[in-house]
């Protein structure tokens, strides 16, 4: 059996404002395993965005368990909650949020600075170099990404989010600033990360996109549509 990256067990999360409270996530289960891809999608509102800030520890849930590689994740402090962020998560955005006064390659090496663990110039020579060839960027190096066209930054912040080797590799709407024909550049991008051995869990409105995934996962007012015995993401599969 393969090794499980991600696990949630009955999470839920309520947004409270003075006036009401939301309740975003209902009792979520999920299981993610190694080599999995995911996809998740459903109507505006349905909880997507908030499951994947929960899943990469950008905020907390109000309720559940929430376990990456075994670890139970689920009420870091702030500091402990960057540090796994860091070390275990690979997060690509909409915005490719890469820094135009360096180069790529230092963009890309930017994650491994941030190490507990110092690496030595070698190994994040040797790293970042591996990561600017999985996204067929090698050429581009020197460059500065306000040089680069749209996919070239997206690849580049795909290689940054890889560099730490991280458990999964969550993708919010990654192609939602690029044309349809660079944006399905980036998806062909992903398959291949992903028949390499890398796990994936994407966010798309693009059911083209969510097709690709080997588990389609749907939304809808906070929770996954599910039959209630299955509980392992890759015994899912939705049309
Ligand atoms: N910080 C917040 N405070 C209060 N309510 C929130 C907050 N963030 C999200 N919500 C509410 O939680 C619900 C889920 O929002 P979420 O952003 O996860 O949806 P989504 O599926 O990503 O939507 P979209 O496809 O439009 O981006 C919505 O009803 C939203 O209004």
């Amino acid at each position: 059996m393969s090794e499980i990256k991600i696990q949630m067990k009955n999470i839920s999360k309520v947004f409270e404002t003075e006036e009401m409270e939301t309740h975003a996530l209902k009792d979520v289960n999920l299981t993610i395993k190694a080599g999995d891809y995911v996809s998740i999608s459903g109507p505006s509102g349905c909880g997507k965005s908030t499951l994947l800030g929960l899943l990469g520890l950008l905020d907390m849930p109000s309720g559940g368990e929430y376990f990456v590689e075994g670890v139970n994740v689920s009420s870091l402090s702030l500091n402990e909650a960057a540090e796994v962020r860091n070390s275990k998560i690979g997060f690509v955005f909409q915005s490719f949020n890469l820094i135009d006064e360096i180069s790529v390659f230092d963009n890309i090496a930017l994650p491994l600075r941030y190490r507990k663990d110092k690496l030595n110039t070698q190994e994040i020579e040797q790293r970042v170099n591996k990561c600017l060839e999985l996204v067929s960027m090698t050429h581009r190096s020197k460059h500065k990404p306000n040089q680069l066209s749209g996919g070239q930054q997206q690849r580049i912040a795909i290689a940054r989010a890889l560099v730490n080797e991280p458990a999964i590799l969550l993708v919010d709407e990654a192609t939602g600033n690029l044309d349809s024909n660079t944006g399905d550049q980036i998806m062909d991008v992903l398959d291949e990360l992903n028949q390499k051995g890398t796990t994936i869990c994407m966010v798309t409105h693009e059911s083209r996109y969510a097709d690709r995934a080997t588990t389609q996962l749907k939304l809808l007012d906070g929770a996954i549509l599910t039959t209630p015995e299955l509980t392992s993401c890759s015994a899912l599969q939705y049309v």
